[in-house]
């Protein structure tokens, strides 16, 4: 058995060799950001990377055609200056689009609600993190910002920057998530909205002294269903003047109608259909033959290739199980997260995976949305994202490949498709928004090698299949 490194310490190969297998692994690899890009295990790689990442992002933040771009500078966007140097520890150089253009919007008084879209990863965490830092009043012990997000690795995740930006301010935060102690008064609450609804029930969280509220996800908050139900119960719980903010990545013309309801009188700041899709992340599919074939092409893959860290999608909570627990039985390091484990596990997994002591997280829609890992430089779909109907999920398949490509880093994203049906809601979603995903024959290895080969010296650009799909008509 063999084992090479690249020179950034990628495994580009183990085991026996399979030509031009091995040739799509390197190939990859060079695709991929090296694994020490973003991540703290290695001083001298995090050194280089943040050379690198610096200066593809000074190039990008100068594009007027980034969602990074900007004109001003966080000291013209009327922070304080707690907040501002917040802003500046954690090493923020420049407002992305977003941030540049909600912010003064949101803090302007009188207080107007906001309806935001921006793309994956491109900063409306810290927007809207500022924006409730900024209308807390700390001579007051009363809560006056409440933000919900659909989960809670996302509540778990806003919360860290909000300490973050925060730490130099006085403002005290608590959470209103499962399992984890209530912190009443806490000028800043984050939660989920279930969790939020009986602590307001409850009388632990008082509803009556809010003055913003922030939807994180929120076409996914003020979906049909229990969840958008909760959410708006726990929004009719407060004042009317209530500063509401919508923020998301995606906004689904029936969303859209009720959002605009929900923050009446809003600044709306919208994407076209052609924006959605970052350019940063390079999307694949690889043909397979069947379910079984499946599972054999993503053990071969990671016998393969050992990419920084990546996550591989799944549409069920036991197929996340049992595809884990197959490929552990064959010798890789992975973990699972799905929403019927544990909170206690939930939280360890996600920390783990987050910290980069595990490499590999097989997981459902759990994470799809909002997760900021910027290590991550792999997302596959091993099952397509569908809806409950069975329809292909273009909202869920944007959120779930922006888990990588974050902030202007490159990413790759491949899907699994083994027969005319996925494939053809593959080319539904490719459709939508517009930008080519690539094949990739798992039968045919000289065309996987050319396919990639081209693709790869045409950075950022893919330009469609070099042939047709076996499930295609
Ligand atoms: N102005 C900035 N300069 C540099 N990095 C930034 C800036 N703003 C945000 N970031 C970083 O960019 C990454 C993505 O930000 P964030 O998680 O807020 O994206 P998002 O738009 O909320 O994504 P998603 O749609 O997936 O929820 C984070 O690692 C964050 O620290």
């Amino acid at each position: 058995m063999s084992v090479q490194k690249d020179d950034d310490g990628f495994v580009t190969s183990v085991g026996p060799s399979t030509g031009a297998v091995e040739t799509l692994a390197a190939d990859l690899a060079k695709a991929l950001p090296t694994e020490s890009e973003g991540s703290t295990q290695d001083p001298i790689g995090l050194l280089k990377s943040e050379f690198e990442v610096e200066i593809t992002l000074a190039d990008q933040q100068a594009d007027p055609n980034s969602p990074l771009y900007s004109v001003k500078s966080f000291d013209e966007l009327g922070l304080t200056p707690e907040l501002a140097k917040g802003v500046r520890s954690m090493g923020f150089i420049r407002p992305s689009k977003i941030q540049e253009r909600a912010l003064p919007l949101m803090l302007n008084n009188p207080p107007q609600n906001m309806i935001a879209q921006s793309q994956a990863g491109t900063g409306k965490t810290a927007a809207f993190t500022l924006a409730m830092l900024s209308r807390v009043d700390v001579s007051i012990a009363e809560t006056q910002a409440i933000c919900l997000a659909p989960t809670r690795e996302l509540a778990r995740q806003i919360m860290s920057v909000v300490a973050e930006m925060g730490k130099f301010t006085t403002v005290t935060t608590g959470y209103a998530i499962k399992e984890t102690p209530p912190s009443p008064n806490a000028h800043i609450v984050i939660g989920t909205a279930g969790t939020m609804l009986d602590l307001i029930s409850k009388k632990v969280i008082k509803p009556e002294t809010i003055k913003i509220f922030v939807l994180d996800e929120a076409d996914n908050m003020l979906e049909k269903g229990t969840l958008g139900d909760q959410t708006l119960r726990v929004k009719n719980r407060m004042p009317k003047t209530v500063q509401t903010l919508l923020f998301s990545a995606t906004f689904p013309p029936h969303v859209r109608a009720f959002a605009t309801k929900f923050a009446p009188r809003a600044n709306e700041i919208m994407l076209k259909t052609e924006e959605l899709s970052l350019d940063s992340v390079k999307q694949f599919y690889l043909d397979c033959d069947s379910e079984k074939h499946k599972f054999e092409i993503l053990v071969q893959l990671y016998s393969l290739l050992v990419v920084g860290q990546s996550i591989i999608f799944v549409q069920r909570r036991d197929t996340a199980d049992s595809v884990a627990a197959r490929m552990i039985a064959e010798g890789h390091k992975v973990t699972s997260l799905t929403g019927s484990h544990q909170a206690g596990d939930r939280d360890q997994t996600i920390d783990d995976f987050r910290d980069g002591k595990t490499k590999v997280l097989i997981t459902t829609n759990v994470i799809a949305r909002g997760i900021d890992i910027t290590q991550v430089n792999l997302v596959i779909n091993y099952d397509l994202p569908l809806t409950a109907s069975g329809e292909p999920d273009v909202e869920t398949y944007l959120h779930r490949i922006g888990r990588t490509g974050r902030f202007g880093r490159k990413g790759v994203s491949i899907n699994f498709v083994h027969d005319r049906a996925t494939w053809n809601k593959m080319h539904f979603i490719e459709t939508a928004l517009g930008k080519p995903i690539e094949r990739i024959a798992t039968t045919d290895l000289d065309e996987m090698e050319a396919i990639l080969r081209s693709a790869l010296k045409d950075k950022g650009k893919a330009t469609g299949s070099a042939g047709p799909s076996q499930h295609q008509s």
